[in-house]
Formats: C-alpha cells, sequence, structure tokens
C-alpha cells in the first residue's frame, strides 16, 4: 500500500461535497473503490447514504469500530486549489474528506492484511446535521456487528501535521440547533406605523440572545449560542413580514442546556408581545457530549508515545464543538482525538485548506494501533 495514493483519494472526495442524507456521489466513490479492494474478508452493507464495511478479523476475540464521517457543509469554497469543490455552494469545511481517505487507507491495509480482531468501518452520512450516528446506531448491521470498543479522529487546523491531541473524559459539547421563525405584518418602507418589522424584531431577538451565556450560566461551566444565520425581508423598501433566525447552542452540562432553552422561550414570549409579532422556536437536532473512555483513551495516548516518539501528544483541553460520534460512545466505550493538519483557516472557513501530509501519518499511526488493541 502506497499511503500517498490517499492523498490523490482525499483530492477526488474533495471535489465531490454533499450535504447530510445526499451523500449519492460519495456513496458511490466509496463502493467503487472498497470493491475493488481484495475481497475475502471484507462484508459490505449500504446503509442510507452511508456504509458498514466489516473486515473479518482471523482469530478475533471482538469486533472493533471505526467511524468516519462523510458530510460536506452548505458554504462556498474560497480556496484556489486545483482540486476545489465541484459542487456550487457546498464544500468539505470540516475535513470529511480527510476523515475519509484517511479511513480507506486502514482499511485498504487491513484488506491485504488480514487483521487479528474483525474491525467494522463505518462511512457515517449526516454528521453535520441531521445526524446519522443514532439511526446508524440502532440499525440492524450494527447491532448484528456491535463493536466492544469506537474510534473517530477529527481534523485540527490549529495544529502541526504529527499532532494528535486529545483527553480523557468530556472531549465535545452537548449540542442543540435553533430555528426561529418571526412572523409580523409587512408594509410600505414610509408607512412603519402600519406594520410589524420582523427585521427590527429579529435584530432585537439576536440581541438578547446574546445576553443568556453572560447572564444566566455559571461562567465557571462553558456555553455558546451562536446564530450563523439570519434572513428576512424581500426588498429594501419593502417592511419584512417574516425572518428566520438560525444556530447552534453548545453547553458542557445538560443542565446548562435545559436552561438555556428555557430563557429563550422566555426571550421568545417578550419579543411577541414587544413587536406584536408570532414566533415559533425548533430545536432541530440535538447531539450528547463526547466522552472519551478513560482507560481505552490513556492506553491509546501511551501507544503514541511509546511508538511514535517525533509525534507530538497534546492532552488538550475539552472543546465547544458538537459531534454525534458522541452517541456512539454513549452505548460503547472508545475515544476521538484530534489529527493535527495545521491550516491558517479553521474548521468552517470557506479557505480551510488542511496539510495533506496528515493523511499517510495517520493511516500508519491507526493501521499499528488497531494491530495493538
Ligand atoms: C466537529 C464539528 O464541527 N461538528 C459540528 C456539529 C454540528 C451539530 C449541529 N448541526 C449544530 O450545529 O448544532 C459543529 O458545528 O460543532
Amino acid at each position: 500500500m502506497v499511503e500517498s495514493q490517499f492523498i490523490n483519494i482525499r483530492r477526488q472526495l474533495h471535489q465531490i461535497p454533499e450535504l447530510g442524507f445526499e451523500e449519492f456521489k460519495t456513496q458511490e466513490f466509496l463502493l467503487t473503490f472498497i470493491k475493488n479492494l481484495p475481497q475475502q474478508n471484507i462484508e459490505i452493507a449500504t446503509w442510507k447514504t452511508g456504509l458498514f464495511v466489516k473486515v473479518i478479523g482471523s482469530t478475533p476475540s471482538k469486533i472493533i469500530g471505526y467511524r468516519a464521517d462523510i458530510d460536506g457543509l452548505p458554504m462556498e469554497e474560497e480556496t484556489n486549489l486545483p482540486y476545489k469543490s465541484q459542487h456550487e455552494g457546498k464544500m468539505h469545511g470540516c475535513g470529511h474528506d480527510f476523515h475519509m481517505s484517511i479511513a480507506l487507507g486502514v482499511l485498504s491495509y487491513f484488506a491485504s492484511n488480514q487483521p487479528k480482531e474483525t474491525i467494522l468501518f463505518i462511512f457515517q452520512p449526516a454528521e453535520e446535521g441531521p445526524g446519522g450516528a443514532k439511526p446508524m446506531l440502532e440499525s440492524t448491521f450494527f447491532n448484528e456487528n456491535r463493536p466492544s470498543m469506537m474510534i473517530a479522529l477529527h481534523i485540527a487546523p490549529e495544529y502541526p501535521v504529527g499532532t494528535v491531541a486529545t483527553k480523557t473524559g468530556l472531549l465535545f459539547a452537548n449540542t442543540s440547533e435553533l430555528f426561529i421563525d418571526l412572523e409580523g405584518k409587512g408594509g410600505h418602507a414610509a408607512y412603519p406605523h402600519t406594520a410589524n418589522d420582523m427585521v427590527v424584531a429579529a435584530s432585537h431577538f439576536v440581541t438578547q440572545l446574546q445576553t443568556i451565556v453572560a447572564r444566566n450560566i455559571d461562567p465557571l461551566d462553558s456555553a455558546v449560542v451562536t446564530i450563523g444565520k439570519i434572513t428576512g425581508g424581500t426588498k429594501q423598501n419593502i417592511i419584512a413580514e417574516r425572518a428566520r433566525v438560525e444556530g447552534t447552542i453548545r453547553t458542557l452540562s445538560l443542565e446548562s442546556m435545559a436552561k438555556i432553552k428555557k430563557r429563550i422561550k422566555a426571550l421568545v414570549n417578550g419579543i411577541e408581545l414587544g413587536f406584536d409579532c408570532k414566533l415559533s422556536i425548533d430545536f432541530g437536532s440535538n447531539y450528547c457530549q463526547v466522552y472519551n473512555d478513560e482507560t481505552i483513551t490513556n492506553s491509546f495516548m501511551e501507544f503514541v508515545q511509546k511508538n511514535y516518539p517525533r509525534t507530538t501528544l497534546i492532552e488538550c483541553r475539552e472543546a465547544m464543538t458538537g459531534e454525534d460520534f458522541g452517541y456512539f460512545l454513549e452505548q460503547i466505550p472508545g475515544f476521538m482525538f484530534w489529527l493535527g493538519v495545521n491550516s491558517e483557516y479553521g474548521l468552517h472557513s470557506n479557505h480551510l485548506n488542511p496539510n495533506e501530509e496528515a493523511i499517510p501519518f495517520a493511516i500508519n499511526l491507526i493501521v499499528e494501533y488497531l494491530q495493538t488493541v
């Protein structure tokens, strides 16, 4: 196996980003590649737009689960890379092209070099939303081939290539999406007294939302409320009848999540009263925290320290990112780790440009680690 071939695979995947549960071309690409591997120890099962690939071990005593997410984000890529996204308005802005090509590299190795233990590769759709992990966990194939431990990685633009960062316990936050629709009364821009302007109402609402973390949450229990998108109105001289506010809530504790939702409901009531309009709230999809198992994570960190002396191993802090991989770890012990990819621009930036040298590095690391488990 030549690990550098997976850089080329990443470039091909990078050009075809697709949104959650629309990963049709991605699934086809993965299937074509996997069907060209030696098949004697492989079992493939499609699941919606995702895949399960089982590599049967020689003398298995357990099943190890390795998960890679496969969806892209709704954003326009603004790099000038020759292999930039070919799908308008979509980009692998969270590195799932890296996650997939690394998983394919590890899978290729074990397809030709039968592992002792059985490894279940999970190519999971819709991590960015609405969430593929939970339904995949409930699927028949997964439950008939249930791993006893789970592993996944996420690229980390802030660390140099050759860096592995993780920690035991809480790694990623609880999340909830947030969608608020505002409905008032539209009208002529010159007659504001005859209308209820939803652009003004939405602006007040977004400003009030900022007070929740600042004034209702214990500063020692981190939380985030981010509004990433506001839409409203139809023309500059028409008072907007409708507006929509879209965001996400992140908390380290479930108590804070409940408190923030309660405060949002109260602020919504206040806006309705104050601006004489109707608001509806949708908390969208919710992910549980990512919680790394202590024993397994420690043994992975020891493995890295002992076998990869030139690797920088960082015991990192928890992050306010979310990941539906948390649902796997809620039921099955395991861990997630950050993989350094050294990009000036971070996750969810349309300039994200991770260093591809991280791909062969990660393939080698995971192949060797999986043989020790
Ligand atoms: C690693 C990462 O960036 N994950 C996403 C998960 C999004 C969950 C959900 N759609 C939401 O926005 O709350 C993240 O934004 O952290």
